[in-house]
């Protein structure tokens, strides 16, 4: 008889998009993304992070004070990352696994890459009008997004 306690979809690609998660340097925020399409394989991974060339070491990771001593300016997001990443042609119908909500910048990207469906992990911004945008122009384009339900295998995440 074959196993009964298997990962199922949603808790196999969150937990890849965790620990892509544990790929980013940023102290207070690590975000991963797995971008998955419609018959589930995973197309593309990616966390947040410094650009290409900018080094982890010498770009703030700061969250306050003078705005180009921040990291705001500089860190590309994890599901633009992922989009980024992509090498083939066709993300139409793909979903996205995201163990943060999308911001309003990577929600466009999102949009106009054919990203279908948003799965997400933590909501913690919800309040801000990033993800309050973000939110109306999903459900404008059609874009369902749910939280992702823990299954009772274990995962831990400091967000
Ligand atoms: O859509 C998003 C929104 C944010 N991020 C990244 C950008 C930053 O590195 C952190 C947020 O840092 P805080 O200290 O919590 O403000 O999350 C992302 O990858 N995707
Ligand atoms: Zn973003």
């Amino acid at each position: 008889m074959k196993r009964q306690d298997y990962l199922n979809w949603d808790s196999y690609f969150m937990g890849i998009a965790l620990l892509s998660s544990m790929r980013s340097k940023d102290p207070s925020t690590s975000v991963g993304a797995c971008i998955v399409s419609d018959d589930n394989k995973i197309l593309s991974l990616g966390y947040n992070g410094m650009p290409i060339g900018c080094s982890d070491d010498e770009y703030p990771w700061e969250r306050e004070g003078n705005p180009l001593d921040t990291k705001y300016l500089y860190v590309c997001h994890a599901e633009l990352n992922a989009l980024l990443n992509y090498s083939g042609t066709n993300m139409k119908g793909a979903k996205i696994y995201t163990t943060l909500f999308p911001c309003n910048e990577c929600t466009k990207a999102l949009i106009q890459s054919g990203i279908k469906e948003v799965i997400y992990m933590s909501d913690k911004y919800a309040d801000t009008d990033s993800v309050i945008a973000s939110k109306r122009m999903m459900d404008s384009a059609k874009i369902t997004y749910r939280s992702y339900q823990m299954c009772n295998k274990e995962f831990t995440l400091h967000l």
